[in-house]
């Protein structure tokens, strides 16, 4: 042997000969006929085969390696061996390579072989030979770089003896040998998996993907060579069973080639001496060419497609069916937002249940008093929303199940939504026969979803499939919004606009950027990379696009319409945007949950400044005198209202606050005050509730913090009317100042001064603070602020 060959060249070249014996010692106990089957575990065999193919491996590379660490599938082996089984030549063609010089020096502490005498052990006792290998791993310093895979029947169907059995080898930083790499052809998608250990969690994995085709056969090293043999295009197992032996070899011989092997999330398995031996995150292998991380996404629920989606929502209706859940029950989302957000949604409108989703910064206060609004049965809630619903518990009339939707695992002691469907689904459920339920259309509550608390505390809104159908016809259908585009997912699932904005999407199977929470970073990189051009918000975000610095630091010249809604937005915060981000316009929209999102909005053609826009079709809109209830002509403030299609059922079990906003007429009472000009374009003033009245004279907060909001050092405002006994109320604003600014209260109230009129003057007071308390929509929490004040009074 050329002893001066550095170490990792003589390993391979005696891993070469060991793997070519073991292979005939295979072959000669098949012939034998008896395999001395045992049952090492649950659907895992050992032959006599494994047990002696692997003896004469470890014995003939101990005896040249003594102090190397060798594994073996088949545990410390007893290497007292027939003579005849120990190998001690080279393959010469290994040892007469160019060792690649990041492995010139390696020694053998830091060395682990790992060694599979017979990969596809299953298959083998089966009489298909042809899946079987014998794999010898090298890994260094924890990473697999030198591979040997041999195959004791290769042509053993051609009944030539010559022919039968072959050998390839990989080293990493050198290539590969002993056949003739392919690629497999572009344009199709067609997958290898396991044959003889499949679950639910494979099949449905690889049904995601729609491959053209899928191989099953037996054996890691098996599949690995059909990649490299240009026979299917990546190997996925996304499940536990496979073992650092059965990879090890492979890994190295497909990355020589310039594939890769990872777990099922795309990090690399370690293959060091005291790594755990199973592969507990599943095994992905692309063959050279593909896009790894593109397998990653379809497996992992990095990313997720109309497909996925349908395929898993009718899957989980079939499970929520078997479950126990009735028609007319009601399930609850209690989630931020995730990939896995609508699954369970689209399952309860298949199956006629009414959807309730939970704001996820619900405290358990807030979260018991809606839940006990709506009493869902079944919460599909996600990892960090489980304690607070746990701690509901106590507190609520009907106890639901809860199962978790972004965790493999049970997590809790809930049950997972992967654990969920495998419980219950049908075992013979066949997506192809499956069929939504029908239902009363005009009257079946599809949604409950909570209004607003700005004011008083939250109700359910009930929205038949009639709402959400007339929104979703007009919406799409009537050139409201581009709901091709890509759209960011950053606001709340949960709420209205969030929601419905999504539900577009999945219906023109249009690709939504899911955002869990802000992250002024990552929204402005979202921005950037995926190229947005049409850009829904609500208006701290619009303030943060237009005045925080950041901004400056992305290329987001892709952006040519904001799309505002949720809360009004000042006319100069709107002419900064547009300024700052060149943009074409900013469309505001108004609507609320109570009329399914949208009564009034911009046609993509138009624009104006301060507006909400005009009357959707189908949507009748007035104005009304707040004192008389009369109908007001243009440019006449008064409270809007509007009847249509759009027009929510009720509140559920509330009657009485069902008929305060919706009188005998069918016109919702929106609590909003607004006007419209001589083009029918409609622009909101403030909300009813929120009225200041100073004198009798009535004040508009938002007016106030529209104005304040033009002072150059301010950032942010929220205004509300403190309590006086002479005047009715005053005026006081709370006010976000610039962090290096000097302003002071008086300098903000001499502000005020100027810009408008006596009765609006902030007699009040002014206070600094850091942030304005808002909902998740935008809206200013005014009574927080009112809090603040009656706080501020009581320490006095
Ligand atoms: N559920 C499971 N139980 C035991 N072993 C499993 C398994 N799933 C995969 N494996 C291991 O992964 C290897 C390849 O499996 P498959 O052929 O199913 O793709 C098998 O190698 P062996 O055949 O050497 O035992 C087997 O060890
Ligand atoms: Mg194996």
């Amino acid at each position: 042997m050329a002893q001066s060959a550095p170490l990792v060249l003589r390993l391979m070249a005696s891993s070469v000969t060991a793997a070519n014996r073991a292979g005939k010692i295979i072959r000669d106990i098949m012939s034998r006929g008896d395999l001395g089957i045992v049952e090492k575990g649950k659907n895992d065999l050992q032959t006599e085969a494994d047990r002696s193919a692997q003896r004469c491996i470890m014995a003939s590379l101990a005896q040249q390696y003594p102090n190397l660490l060798i594994i073996g599938e088949e545990g410390t082996s007893n290497c007292e061996v027939p003579s005849d089984w120990i190998v001690t030549d080279c393959d010469q063609s290994i040892l007469a390579q160019q060792c690649p010089p990041e492995y010139v020096d390696v020694n053998n502490k830091d060395v682990v072989v790992w060694i599979d005498p017979l990969d596809g052990t299953a298959e083998y006792t089966q009489g298909l030979l042809d899946h079987v290998t014998v794999l010898v791993g090298i890994a260094v310093k924890g990473k697999a770089i030198g591979g040997v895979i041999h195959q004791p029947y290769y042509n053993y169907e051609s009944g030539t003896a010559d022919l039968l059995g072959r050998t390839l080898w990989g080293l990493v930083g050198l290539g590969t040998g002993g056949f003739i790499p392919r690629d497999p052809s572009p344009g199709k998608t067609i997958l290898t998996t396991t044959r003889s250990h499949s679950n639910n969690l494979v099949n449905t994995a690889l049904e995601a993907f729609q491959p053209d085709d899928v191989l099953r056969v037996g054996g890691a090293g098996h599949k690995v060579l059909l990649l490299m043999e240009g026979k299917a295009h990546a190997y996925v197992f996304p499940s536990k069973g496979c073992k650092k032996w059965d990879t090890c070899a492979p890994e190295a011989v497909l990355t020589a080639l310039g594939g890769k092997l990872t777990d099922i999330h795309g990090n690399t398995y370690e293959y060091h001496k005291d790594v755990e031996h199973p592969n507990l995150r599943g095994v992905l292998a692309t063959a050279r060419g593909m896009n790894h991380g593109l397998f990653i996404d379809a497996f992992t629920g990095k990313g997720t497609n109309k497909e996925k989606l349908l395929f898993n929502s009718c899957r989980l209706a079939d499970s929520i069916k078997n479950y126990g859940l009735l028609q007319n029950d009601v399930i609850g989302v209690f989630s931020e937002n995730c990939l896995e957000y609508f699954e369970p949604i689209l399952a309860a409108l298949y199956l006629g249940m009414s959807v309730t989703t939970f704001n996820s910064n619900y405290t358990v206060d807030e979260l018991k008093y809606v839940a006990n609004l709506s009493k869902p049965k079944l919460v599909f809630c996600s990892k960090d929303c489980v304690s607070t619903i746990l701690a509901t518990f106590s507190y609520l009339s009907t106890l639901p199940k809860v199962v978790v939707i972004n965790s493999d695992e049970n997590y809790k002691e809930c049950q997972s939504l992967n654990n969920f469907v495998t419980l219950y689904i049908k075992h013979n459920f066949n997506i192809v026969t499956f069929q939504p339920v029908q239902v009363d259309v005009k009257n079946h509550v599809a949604f409950i979803l909570y209004s607003s608390g700005t004011t008083g505390l939250p109700k359910g809104v009930m929205l038949t499939h009639f709402n959400i159908n007339a929104l979703l016809a007009m919406v799409i259908n009537g050139g409201y919004s581009l709901t091709q585009e890509t759209a960011i997912g950053l606001l709340p699932f949960y709420h209205t606009y969030g929601l419905f904005l999504v539900f577009m999407r999945i219906i023109v199977s249009s690709k939504v950027i899911v955002m869990k929470r802000f992250e002024s970073h990552v929204y402005l990189k979202a921005l950037q990379d995926y190229k947005i051009s049409y850009l829904h918000v609500v208006p701290s975000l619009a303030y943060f696009l237009a005045k925080n610095e950041l901004v400056d630091s992305y290329d987001l010249s892709s952006l040519k319409v904001v799309i505002c809604g949720g809360a009004p937005l000042s006319k100069s915060i709107e002419e900064t945007l547009i300024k700052r981000l060149n943009l074409e316009k900013v469309r505001q929209s108004y609507g609320m949950t109570e009329s399914t999102l949208g009564v009034l909005s911009h046609k993509i053609d138009l624009f104006r400044y301060g507006s909400c826009g005009i009357v959707l079709p189908n949507i009748s809109i007035k104005i009304i005198d707040l004192n008389t209830g009369d109908a007001l002509g243009p440019n006449q403030s008064g409270e809007l209202c509007c009847r249509g299609p759009l027009v929510m059922k009720g509140y559920i079990n509330d009657p009485d606050n069902t008929k305060k906003v919706i009188d005998d007429e069918g016109w919702l009472h929106t609590g909003d005050v607004a006007y419209y000009d001589e083009n029918k374009l409609f622009y909101i003033v403030d909300r009813l509730k929120e009225l200041i009245k100073y004198k009798g004279f009535q004040v508009a907060p938002a007016e106030l913090e529209a104005m304040l909001l033009t002072h150059p050092d301010i950032l942010d405002a929220g205004v509300v009317g403190i309590p006086d006994e002479k005047n009715g109320e005053l005026p006081y604003a709370f006010v976000v100042k610039s962090p290096n600014s000097n302003l002071s209260e008086n300098e903000v109230k001499a502000f005020a001064k100027e810009k408008v009129s006596i009765h609006k003057q902030l007699r009040g007071g002014v206070q600094f603070v850091k942030e304005i308390p808002r909902n998740p929509s935008g809206k200013i929490l005014r009574r927080i602020l009112r809090q603040k004040i009656d706080n501020l009074k009581a320490k006095l």
